[in-house]
């Protein structure tokens, strides 16, 4: 071999060398900035799952606390409403109490005022008839003499159950309008009904004693009836001094009887 052959295989082999030394360092940068990448890849997910695992963890808490706060306004809401009906009813029993006599769970005085007026006016309005009746006991005192105050109010409850039992429509108004003194609103009423209606709860008081204890108490009432029926300048006053009139005049006849108070023109 000569030494020119000698030379162009050296430097064939120095080529060779530094192709496959070239391959090698470019191979191993390439393996090492792969790695790097796979790395830094790994890393990132590995953030994006710290990261995504606390958002979760965030949301859950947003969650519970918004479920908590629903269940808080859930439950005010409902104390709130229990509290509204509460009120709704105390209120509705303050009222029962502002219009109703304790004693005897009719109507009391105040609400007749009221009644009286409204009837009034929706009878000169419809044109129709308004009656109203007044029930006094007859020597009542005598009650109260003889057997104890105690009994006369007894005897009030039980005569407020037969006035009750007496009304035979739902628009008719029974009323304590003081003491032992009773009256009836009876709207569309003519003169002759409410005649008949007070003639009927006195017959049957009449025939049925009050039993207190022992003792069987003979009671009567009288009744004093009228009638409204448009007649001019009557006020609801006037309705009640003519009913006020009327009774007089059972109690100045005897008792135990209904009289009627007819209006006239000097009314
Ligand atoms: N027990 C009781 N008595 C009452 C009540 N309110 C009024 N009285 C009594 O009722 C009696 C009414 O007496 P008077 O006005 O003289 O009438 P009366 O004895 O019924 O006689 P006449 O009405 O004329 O038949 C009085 O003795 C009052 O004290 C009450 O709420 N309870």
């Amino acid at each position: 071999m000569g030494f020119a052959q000698y030379k162009g295989q050296f430097y064939i082999g120095l080529f060779w060398f530094d192709a496959f030394l070239l391959t090698f360092i470019l191979s191993r940068q390439y393996a090492y900035q792969l790695r790097d990448k796979q790395q830094a890849q790994k890393h990132a997910l590995e953030h994006a799952k710290v990261s995504e695992q606390a958002q979760q963890e965030l949301l859950q808490l947003q969650q519970d606390n918004q479920n908590k706060l629903e269940n808080r306004v859930q439950e005010r809401t409902l104390e709130l409403n229990i509290a509204l009906q509460e009120l709704e009813e105390v209120n509705q029993e303050l009222e029962r109490k502002n219009i109703i006599d304790e004693m005897t769970g009719l109507f009391n005085r105040r609400h007749y005022d009221q009644k009286i007026l409204a009837e009034y006016r929706r009878s000169k309005r419809n044109l129709t008839p308004l009656s109203l009746v007044i029930i006094d006991i007859d020597h009542f005192k005598k009650v109260n003499d003889t057997y104890g105050h105690l009994a006369g109010d007894q005897c009030l409850i039980w005569l407020s159950v037969h006035i009750k039992q007496c009304l035979k429509r739902s628009t008719d108004m029974a009323f304590r309008y003081g003491g032992e003194e009773f009256c009836l609103i009876l709207p569309d009423t003519e003169n002759h009904g409410a005649f008949s209606l007070a003639e009927s709860l006195r017959e049957n008081i009449a025939r049925h004693p009050f039993h207190y204890q022992e003792s069987e108490i003979p009671i009567t009432i009288s009744c004093g009836v009228c009638t409204y029926q448009q007649q001019n300048d009557v006020e609801p006053e006037q309705i009640f001094s003519g009913a006020d009139n009327a009774l007089y005049k059972a109690k100045n006849s005897g008792r135990n009887q209904t009289q009627t108070y007819q209006f006239t023109e000097a009314d």
